[in-house]
């Protein structure tokens, strides 16, 4: 019998020390929660500290003091395991997790992108594992590094869309509201919280018109930079993506909306609220490398993912191919064809109706114990 289901504090694991990982377990401390940090590379706090400090900025400043592993084991002995990485660590991180999960488990996918927790508990079931995956559309809240090493983070987001595999979006949304409080909404389908996470044309819509500022290292606010030329790219997409999500029968939050429900804004046009956010301060600078997750993750695992399902589902996206095409080329790289998570999910060519029904039918697939 699980710790949670005997009826005390369920051991959460939280997968990955980065700023969204870091940022997601003071929040659960927050909410009374004990987490325990794991990092596959141990980069960020070294390979074996048991316990970490760290500086926090954004509201009070004030301390926060982690329990960090790197011992898989840890994983294993979890009740509810918050995946918080950047898609292209999906294979890396989760495959090397893969062999650690067992039955009863609750996997959530905090900003799941391409179906992730479908995939998930679709190899889990192939292994004989029985466990939940649960996608948040979005994350708990947004954050970064600063340059001191102290971790700028928000409030937590008034809104979060949840769906899950192997359990029914009700229960996905109870265990979530136990952690985090009551702000998370339940998606039917998988399929909408995917398209419901707004990072990867958001990005792209800001790192297009910025690309050579990366490329030059240059100090750039992500936010400040965000004026009516990102607004009028970021609307574009933004178009592409919900006409997409109706032809799946999903009315999504705008990105506007997405916008106010996370930093406390209301509704307006793009650039104001991007003004909004940076004069506030709660904004991060923008990616002062080319080699950033804003293009490495969110192309091949946002936005090729998006092209692959609208190609599916016979919606037209020209702007999104064209922000695929263009980024290829700045990168001398072909990211359609890194977008494995789109072939081994058979997205691409897929009848989309048989696609939704697949994610259906896995809310019922197999409920942990
Ligand atoms: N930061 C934000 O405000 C927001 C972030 N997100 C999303 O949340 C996720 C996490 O964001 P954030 O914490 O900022 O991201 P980071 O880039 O800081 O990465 C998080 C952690 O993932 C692991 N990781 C990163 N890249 C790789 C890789 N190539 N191979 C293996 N492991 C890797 C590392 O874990 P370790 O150090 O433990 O090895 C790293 O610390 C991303 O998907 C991001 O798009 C979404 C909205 C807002
Ligand atoms: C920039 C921010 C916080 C909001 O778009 C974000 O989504 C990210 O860093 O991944």
């Amino acid at each position: 019998m699980s710790a949670a289901s005997s009826g005390t504090e369920p051991r959460i694991v939280v997968v990955g020390a980065g700023a969204i990982g870091c940022a997601t377990a003071i929040h659960l401390q927050a909410a009374g929660h004990a987490p325990m940090l794991w990092s596959a590379s141990g980069r960020r706090f070294g390979p074996s500290p048991a316990r970490v400090a760290l500086q926090v900025r954004g509201g009070r400043p004030r301390a926060a003091h982690l329990d960090l592993t790197t011992d898989a084991a840890a994983v294993h002995a979890a009740d509810i395991i918050i995946v918080c990485l950047p898609g292209d660590a999906y294979a890396p991180v989760l495959g090397r997790l893969a062999p650690h999960w067992r039955d009863g488990q609750r996997v959530i996918v905090s900003g799941a992108l391409s179906l992730s927790p479908l995939w998930l508990h679709e190899q889990a079931r192939r292994r004989g594992q029985r466990i939940a995956a649960i996608g948040w559309a979005t994350t708990a809240t947004t954050a970064h590094f600063l340059a001191d090493g102290s971790l700028h983070m928000n409030p937590l987001r008034e809104r979060i869309d949840v769906a899950a595999a192997g359990t029914d979006p009700q229960t996905a949304q109870t265990l979530c509201a136990s952690l985090l409080g009551d702000r998370f909404v339940a998606a039917d389908n998988l399929l909408a919280i995917t398209l419901a996470n707004i990072n990867p044309i958001a990005h792209a819509a800001e790192v297009l018109p910025n690309l050579s500022r990366m490329d030059l290292g240059e100090r750039w606010p992500l936010f400040g930079c965000f004026t009516g030329v990102v607004a009028r790219l970021a609307e574009r997409l933004d178009e592409e993506r919900l006409a997409l999500a109706c032809a799946f029968g999903f009315a999504l939050p705008t990105l506007a909306q997405h916008y106010a429900r996370s930093y406390g804004l209301a509704p307006d046009a793009l650039e104001r609220m991007a003004a909004g956010i940076e004069a506030r301060g709660m904004g991060p600078l923008g990616p002062s490398r080319l080699a950033h997750r804003y293009v490495l993750e969110d192309v091949p695992y946002g936005m090729v993912f998006q092209e692959a399902l609208a190609r599916s589902a016979g919606v037209p996206s020209p702007v999104l191919s064209s922000c695929i095409e263009l980024l290829s080329a700045c990168y001398t790289r072909d990211f359609r064809a890194e977008a494995w998570l789109v072939r081994e999910l058979g997205v691409d060519g897929a009848d989309a109706g048989a696609l939704y029904k697949r994610c259906a039918a896995s809310r019922s697939a197999v409920s942990p114990r």
